[in-house]
């Protein structure tokens, strides 16, 4: 059995450095058996090479396409965050838990672009996806699954690495059925969704005879999937993040409040107001560096063998760029430990970007979906502020 070394990156310069001035050495995918059976080498979290360049831009293209026009996704934005905020004003003001919530709301938007159409809360298949996506999540961190990564000969013994490929292969199931729906109703002219799109390409590359087209129904699977666990996770732990901070630190929520009545006023907040609202920009930012919620990144490999800082790492090391030693670097923040908004203003009150704002990684393997998660985060978090104050009033009391 061979080894398999790991390299750790640590530190703004780093990270930095081999992520961006590096980008072709360290931009390969680092795999652990588990998700090497469940993508094989398709879709695009886990693969490599010419394949995850079509995919990485066919994904690009397809979401900046549908952010444009109309309904688009900042439309299904503003519509999804409506419903949620109705949802919680049903509540009354009692105490509940806003996980689930949440989390639909959030799989709701990628839903909707994937398909085309939202669904219900309460439809039986979006509660069955969402319950598959959250057992994986929480068992992907299992030790039986750990263990099977390291001693892959161990698979034969039932355990949690069972249950994860059970469930991704009913994803799968749902996933298969639902394009063979749109498949039968495709209009060329009229692409409705993400997965309407990836199908004319299909089409496109089949009349071309081409044989060695990336676009087939493997990577369909695979790329849905990965879009939905992606884009759901991640925001909603966000947002949940930033409630908790905005009834930890009533202050900083006040002076939100009155940017957006001072900018927005009665009209409908859009994504573009975010230019007029250094601080509230600031106030965002500092949620997602503060709450560091993919400490560890996901995993990288060298495509190559590369010096790298005097350092030789082989061909296939797996690399993990820690994005949490950036987030909280000494040398670019002021106050690393402290949730502290300044950190993304100067003296005179202006937004300033920072190098070091990495929670979506950086270089060519960065987060596909940063602007979709950019513009979620804005929109529910300034409704939040301005229309549901019960859920931030009373922390301190
Ligand atoms: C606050 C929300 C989010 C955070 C913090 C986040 C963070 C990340 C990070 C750290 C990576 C790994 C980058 C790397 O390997 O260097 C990543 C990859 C990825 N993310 Fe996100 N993400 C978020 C939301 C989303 C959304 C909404 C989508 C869906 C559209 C998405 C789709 C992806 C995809 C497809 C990749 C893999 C990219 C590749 O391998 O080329 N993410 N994300």
């Amino acid at each position: 059995m061979g080894t398999r070394k790991i390299v750790v990156l640590a530190g703004y310069e780093a990270v930095k450095d081999a992520l961006v001035n590096y980008a072709e050495e360290f931009g390969g995918r680092g795999k652990t058996r588990i998700f090497q059976n469940m993508d094989k080498d398709f879709g695009l979290i886990h693969s490599r090479g010419e394949n995850w360049k079509v995919m990485r831009r066919f994904t690009l293209t397809t979401l900046r396409d549908f952010g444009m026009g109309k309904s688009s996704i900042e439309e299904k934005i503003i519509e999804e965050c409506s419903y949620l905020i109705k949802r919680f004003e049903s509540l009354k003001g009692k105490p509940f838990n806003n996980t689930m919530m949440v989390n639909a709301a959030v799989a709701n938007i990628i839903v909707s672009v994937l398909l085309g159409h939202r669904m219900d809360y309460e439809d039986p298949q979006f509660e069955r996806l969402m319950t598959l996506t959250n057992e994986n999540i929480r068992l992907l961190g299992s030790r039986m699954v750990g263990i099977y990564n390291i001693f892959p000969f161990l698979g034969f013994l039932p355990g949690n690495h069972k249950t994860v490929v059970k469930n991704v292969e009913e994803i799968f199931e749902f996933v298969r059925n639902t394009f063979i729906k749109h498949l039968k109703n495709l209009d060329e002219n009229d692409q409705r969704s993400f997965i309407d799109a990836f199908l004319v390409r299909q089409k496109e590359v089949n009349e071309d005879g081409s044989p060695h087209s990336f676009f087939h129904n493997e990577n369909l699977t695979r790329l849905v999937r990965n879009l939905f666990v992606a884009g759901m996770e991640t925001t909603s732990t966000t947002l949940r993040w930033g409630m908790l901070l905005m009834m930890k630190y009533p202050e900083i929520q006040e002076k939100v409040q009155q940017e957006i009545s001072k900018v927005v006023g009665l009209a409908q907040l859009t994504y573009s107001h975010r230019v007029q609202m250094p601080y509230t920009n600031a106030v965002i930012h500092e949620i997602q560096r503060f709450a560091d919620i993919v400490p560890l990144n996901v995993p990288h490999e060298t495509t190559r063998d590369v010096t790298f800082r005097g350092y030789f790492i082989p061909k296939e090391t797996y690399i993990i760029p820690l994005l949490s030693s950036v987030l909280r670097d000494k040398t670019q923040f002021e106050k690393p430990d402290e949730f502290y908004p300044n950190h993304f203003l100067d003296s005179r009150g202006n937004f300033i970007k920072k190098d070091a704002f990495m929670p979506f990684s950086a270089g060519r393997r960065a987060c596909a979906g940063e602007n979709l998660a950019k513009m979620e985060l804005f929109i529910f978090l300034c409704r939040f502020a301005a229309e549901v104050h019960f859920l931030f009033s009373s922390w301190s009391q």
